[in-house]
């Protein structure tokens, strides 16, 4: 039960519904340019290899590498210089032994070449070139296929798109790859009281910050976002905005009226549809979530410090799964907490605290109002619903923002 007789659902329940009404996104194909960040629909199996030809690996000269056995400074062996083979350059006719042929890094070796020549172990000859050094055979040749065969596993099912991945998707010639689009969030904050930042406000106006604090949690957990603004406390309003916007939403966010006030218009608008109630956590206890036309609708609570910290908790694994992440839950990490405070017994605290090298400091107040603290904060300290207190020094669990997991 919670503060007022109303039962209350543990976090996790909580959580644990909200991952099980959603599924990962439909695959789309999209152009490399779009996927970094995003996770592999499928396995991509090399269509060609990599390199694709054999090629030089130094600036140079191809030769037969027998022509050059024994040369030294002092006895070079000297070949007649054919031709030239720039990167670029098509296939070229084959190599005659007691030859050479410049040839540049990238360039195909032409057949009958069994190494290159580097510059500085030569005389830079044009038409006849003096070699002061044998190579081995093979040197200084990238093989077809050296790096990647044809049919080789270029990206596994489930992999987050990062630049190594895309970069050997473009080198193997994948223009576009397979993968769980970002999914689509719209933010609608609500409350007559709101202001859009820069306007001035009137008497017992506030500027809306959590629309531009949920968008910016979207995209850094990889979504695109839409921020609406704010609709006023009229579920008439509400609803008409709700409606025009779902259809262009993987995931609704609304913050606001959802707790026991006159105007709650979040819950008066959608009590019928959606399931609204106490989470045993502080701060963001009240809570409303489910779907509309599919849809999942998050009604987070109106205190900008609730509303971020109940979208870290719950929005942010939802998008996870939507993405076909494995892992949809923040890892937690040990610190030692600076300093001691109390805890209310049946709820998950969650306080801000700035953390460095092991070291957790809670930081500020309590007050769910409190932006300036928010902002300086990097942490969040997780306490059990079973601790009262928290002394200096205690090992506590930290959840750390900014991480990326
Ligand atoms: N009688 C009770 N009152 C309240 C309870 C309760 O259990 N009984 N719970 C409190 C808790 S905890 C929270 S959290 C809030 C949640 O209230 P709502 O979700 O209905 O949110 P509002 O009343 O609309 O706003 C709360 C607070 O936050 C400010 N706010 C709202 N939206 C924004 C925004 N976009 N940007 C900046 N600030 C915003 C709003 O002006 C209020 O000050 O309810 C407590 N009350
Ligand atoms: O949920 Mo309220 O979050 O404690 O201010």
């Amino acid at each position: 039960m919670g503060d007022h007789g109303r039962p209350t659902t543990p976090v996790d329940a909580h959580l644990a519904r909200i991952v099980d009404a959603v599924q990962p996104l439909a695959p789309a194909v999209l152009p490399l340019s779009e996927a970094l960040g995003l996770v592999a629909a499928a396995d991509v199996v090399a269509r060609l290899p990599l390199p694709a030809f054999d090629n030089s690996g130094m600036d140079g000269y191809a030769v037969h590498q027998r022509d050059c056995v024994g040369a030294t400074a002092e006895s070079p062996v000297h070949l007649p210089v054919v031709g030239g083979i720039g990167a670029g350059a098509a296939a070229t006719e084959e190599l005659a032994p007691g030859t050479a042929v410049k040839i540049m890094t990238g360039a195909p070796v032409p057949p009958g070449a069994t190494a290159v020549v580097p510059y500085e172990w030569t005389d830079r000859g044009a038409h006849e070139v003096q070699v002061n050094q044998p190579p081995v055979p093979g040197q200084h040749i990238r093989r077809a296929g050296d790096d990647v065969e044809e049919g080789d596993l270029l990206v596994s099912a489930g992999t987050v798109l990062g630049p190594r991945h895309l970069g050997l998707l473009a080198g193997a010639g994948e223009g576009r790859v397979s993968v769980r689009p970002r999914p689509r969030v719209v933010i609608v904050s609500t409350g007559s009281e709101l202001r859009e930042p820069g306007q001035p406000l009137g008497p017992g106006q506030i500027h809306d910050a959590n629309s531009t604090l949920l968008a910016s949690s979207a995209r850094a957990a990889g979504a695109s976002a839409f921020r609406v603004g704010s609709v006023s406390d009229d579920p008439g309003t509400f609803l008409e905005t709700l409606q025009d916007q779902i259809s262009r939403a993987d995931v609704i966010v609304t913050s606001g009226g959802v707790s026991q006030g006159d105007f709650d218009v979040v819950k008066a608008a959608l009590k019928d549809r959606l399931w609204f109630g106490d989470v045993a956590m502080q701060p963001g206890k009240p809570q409303g979530f489910g779907t509309v036309d599919g849809v999942p609708v998050f009604t987070l609570p109106g205190n900008p410090v609730s509303a971020y910290l109940s979208f870290q908790l719950f929005v942010v694994p939802a998008l996870r799964k939507l993405q076909g992440r494995s892992r949809l839950v923040h890892p937690l990490r040990e610190a030692r907490c600076s300093k001691g405070f109390g805890s209310p017994v049946g709820k998950r605290q969650f306080v801000r605290a700035a953390y460095d090298a092991g070291l957790a400091a809670p930081v500020g107040g309590h007050g769910s109002h409190l932006l300036g603290d928010l902002a300086a904060a990097n942490a969040l300290i997780v306490v059990p619903e079973e601790t009262a207190e928290v002394s200096a020094g205690d090992t506590v669990q930290v959840l750390l923002l900014d991480e990326e997991y």
